[in-house]
């Protein structure tokens, strides 16, 4: 053997003309044809483009396949199966967060090259995004009207509207519980975004306060105030990211841009969690 080369086992898998290999497995020649620059001739920095955003979208669809999970595990009151779920999200959320680094390499000289070719196209458009910020109870039905060209991505996402919450469903599980959960919470229009309620910051308070009787609860609690607070990190290395690339220019999707992306910022999924903080020990 040549120095510095490994031997290839006698037993190694070679013959794969009738039996499913690694590539047909992962259908590899669909996904790695499925990078498609529009720039002409093409950008270098397309290719990182399309990548970063196809990553993205890969994640969001494993976060979605999880948080559908968690919904029914939360309905089921499968408290510590929904939390295992929401455990993995959070991993896939931190994954989808660091990868801001790779595309802040691409600098606003080379994206200016190639802005241009990408017309109308944006992020804004990104259902399974939307999908997520649905399921965690951002509702809008505004946003639907983005997809009319996509049924199915916009028949997906009416039916995402139209399904409680990972939030609706914790809520739900608490009342079965016995907490006095506010019946407006519980009968609510869950088409809408959910409204801030200062009942349920005390019903929290009782959790917080004594923690050993509630312990579970209180886990839960805290699991899904991770979820924000990743959520909200992602959406503030976005903004960040947009800023350092293209500035304060309008964004493709007909955008202010940064300032229409930091008002993101200010929503909030689970506002009686932030807000019990305030309350504990008071
Ligand atoms: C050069 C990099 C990027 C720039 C300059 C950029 C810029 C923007 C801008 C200006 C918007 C506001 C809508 C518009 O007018 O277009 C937007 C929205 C959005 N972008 Fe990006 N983006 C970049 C990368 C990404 C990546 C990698 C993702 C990953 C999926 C992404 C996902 C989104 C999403 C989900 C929205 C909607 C956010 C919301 O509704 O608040 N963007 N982006
Ligand atoms: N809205 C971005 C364009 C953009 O970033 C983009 C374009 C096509 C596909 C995905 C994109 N990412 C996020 O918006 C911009 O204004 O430059």
């Amino acid at each position: 053997m040549p120095k510095n080369t490994r031997k290839i086992e006698s037993g190694i898998e070679t013959d794969f003309s009738d039996k499913m290999s690694y590539g047909s497995y992962l259908a590899l020649d669909t996904l790695l044809a499925s990078q498609q620059p529009v720039s002409k001739p093409e950008h270098h920095d397309e290719m990182l483009f399309i990548i970063q955003h196809q990553t993205s979208e890969l994640w969001l669809k494993l976060m979605l396949h999880e948080l559908r999970a968690v919904r029914r595990q939360l309905a089921q009151d499968n408290l510590r199966a929904a939390m295992k779920g929401v455990a993995r999200i959070k991993h896939i959320q931190r994954s989808l967060t660091e990868q801001w680094s790779v595309l802040a390499t691409l600098t606003p000289s080379e994206y200016a090259q190639f802005r241009g070719d990408l017309g109308s196209a944006s992020g804004f458009q990104s259902y399974q995004y939307r999908a997520v910020e649905f399921m965690l109870g951002n509702k809008n039905a505004g946003m639907l009207k983005v997809f009319e060209a996509n049924p199915a991505a916009q028949s997906m996402l009416a039916e995402t509207l139209a399904q409680s919450s990972i939030y609706d469903e914790f809520l739900a599980l608490l009342a079965r519980r016995g907490f006095a959960v506010p019946a407006e919470l519980l009968e609510r229009d869950v088409t809408k975004a959910h409204v801030f309620n200062a009942e349920l910051v005390q019903l929290f308070r009782v959790v917080y306060e004594a923690p050993d009787e509630h312990w579970d609860l209180y886990e839960a609690c805290e699991e899904l105030v991770d979820l924000e607070d990743n959520f909200q990190l992602w959406r503030f290395r976005h903004v960040h990211t947009v800023k350092r690339i293209i500035g304060m220019k309008t964004g493709t999707g007909g955008s202010s841009g940064v300032g229409f992306l930091q008002r993101a910022l200010e929503l909030t999924f689970f506002p009686e969690l932030f807000a019990v903080r305030t309350e504990i020990g008071q």
